[in-house]
Order: structure tokens, then sequence, then C-alpha cells
């Protein structure tokens, strides 16, 4: 599996934040995680790529334990947090360059493999500028570029699409299609036509615990809409 979630839970303080959930993705699967603001997304999402530790229960990103052995759980992870930090006063080039080196990457390889992400993530007129004077939806694509700078098997986005206007959304959604072949994407979203558009099959959480996790073939065979899914298993 890509990606394993074994009855893992994770409180703050007397709160549940994720309540012993479990749940997988196979190798090229693209997954949307849906959920109710707090209902414990990016709290797993942060346990996979190793920013928390469970409380209980166990995580592991291809195969490494993400507690156990988190640097190669970390090499396998290209990761999109929520409000995405950037160094504002970076160039984007400048800024992609720190980041490969961060990953072990050097020299001729890691200038072509900038290029390569700046062309994938549509940043080519954009590239001599420094991040502080992008739009919102060209930072999101720096911050996208950086999560596929090492070329890892799986991309773990929270929200990679909040707060931008629609075209720009419908072209953050091709370079996640696109970079996300051949790859196992886990991504949050409050955009249902998002999962239609990208998913295979959907897991929504509520209070920390899985309530639905189905291909989304499956979920179209109950001739209910997934805006209406989704509203009668969180509404509780
Ligand atoms: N560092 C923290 N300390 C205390 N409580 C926290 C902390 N981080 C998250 N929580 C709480 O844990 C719960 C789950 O939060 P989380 O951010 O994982 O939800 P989410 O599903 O990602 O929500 P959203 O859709 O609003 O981003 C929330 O009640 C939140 O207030």
């Amino acid at each position: 599996m890509s990606i394993q979630v074994t009855n893992l839970t994770k409180t703050y303080g007397s709160q549940r934040a994720v309540d012993g959930i479990s749940f997988s993705l196979k190798k090229g699967e693209i997954v949307g995680f849906l959920g109710p603001n707090g209902a414990g997304k990016s709290t797993t999402m942060k346990i996979l790529t190793g920013y928390l530790k469970p409380s209980s229960g166990q995580a592991s990103v291809s195969e490494h334990d993400v507690v156990q052995s988190p640097m190669p759980a970390r090499r396998a992870i290209g990761y999109l947090p929520e409000h995405n930090p950037l160094y504002l006063d970076m160039f984007v080039t400048e800024f992609l360059l720190f980041s490969g080196k961060l990953y072990g990457m050097s020299g001729k390889a890691l200038q072509a493999r900038v290029e390569d992400v700046i062309t994938m993530c549509g940043l080519e007129a954009e590239k001599r500028k420094k991040i502080a004077q992008l739009s919102k939806g060209y930072r999101q694509r720096v911050g996208l570029a950086q999560s596929f700078l090492h070329d890892p098997s799986v991309l773990i986005l929270d929200e990679p699409t909040t707060g931008l206007d629609p075209n720009q959304i419908q072209e953050i959604r091709e370079v996640i299609r696109s970079a996300g072949q051949n790859k196992t994407v886990l991504f949050s979203t409050h955009i249902m036509q998002e999962v239609e558009a990208l998913c295979d099959r959907v897991i929504i959480i509520n209070k920390g615990k899985v309530v639905s996790d189905s291909t989304l073939n499956q979920l179209r065979a109950t001739g209910e809409s997934l805006e209406s899914i989704f509203r009668n298993l969180t509404s509780l």
C-alpha cells in the first residue's frame, strides 16, 4: 500500500481530533479526503507527513512507518500544507533551487528538475518574480512545484485550491491531474466538483471518524448527489 492508516488517534488535551481512523490507498489512486471544518483532515495529513506524532495507532507511507522511519517516509511524500508556507522574499527559481537542496538535490540535475516543475506548473512567465509579487493562484503553483520537486511517489495536498478563482481552480486541477499520473494522491477539499473531476475514491470523515470510504462510482450508483451524501453523513 502507498498509504496505510490503522486505528490512528490524535488527541489535543481532552479532544479526540482524530479518533481511531483506518484507511489505505493503493499505488496510483487519487483519493479525495472530505469532511466539515474541524473534522480532522489536516491533523491526519500532518501525521502522515511527520509534522505531528499520533497519540496511538499507525501510519505508513510507501511501507515506511511515519514514526519509526520518518526520513524514508518523508522522502516518499510531496506535501502541500493548508496555508502553503513560502519564503516571500525569495524569487521563484531561487526558492525552488533552495527547496531542492533541502531534499539533497544539487548541480545540473537540480537545475533541470526545477525547470521541469516550472513548466509543469505553468510558472514560466513568473519564475523571475519574487514570491511576494505573485497572485494567490501562482503562489499555490509554487507550493505545488515544491511538492513535486523530488519526484515523490505520494502527494498529500491539503486544500490545494482553497481561495482561488474559478479559472485558477481549473488550472491547478490540471496541474494536479498531470503531476498525479503514476502517483498516489490524497487531497482534501471542500469543493465537490473537484472530487468529481479528480478522484477515483472519496473518504469522508466527521468528528475524527471515517464515515464513508467508497469509489465515486459506488457513490454515483446511490442516485444521490455527492453534496447530499456529504450533508447526510456529516450533519450529525
Ligand atoms: N494544535 C492544535 N491544538 C489544539 N486543537 C487543535 C490543534 N490543531 C487542530 N486542533 C483541533 O482539532 C480538530 C481537527 O482540526 P483539523 O485542522 O485537523 O480539521 P480539518 O478537518 O482539517 O478542518 P478544516 O476543514 O477547517 O481545515 C479541530 O477541532 C481543531 O480545532
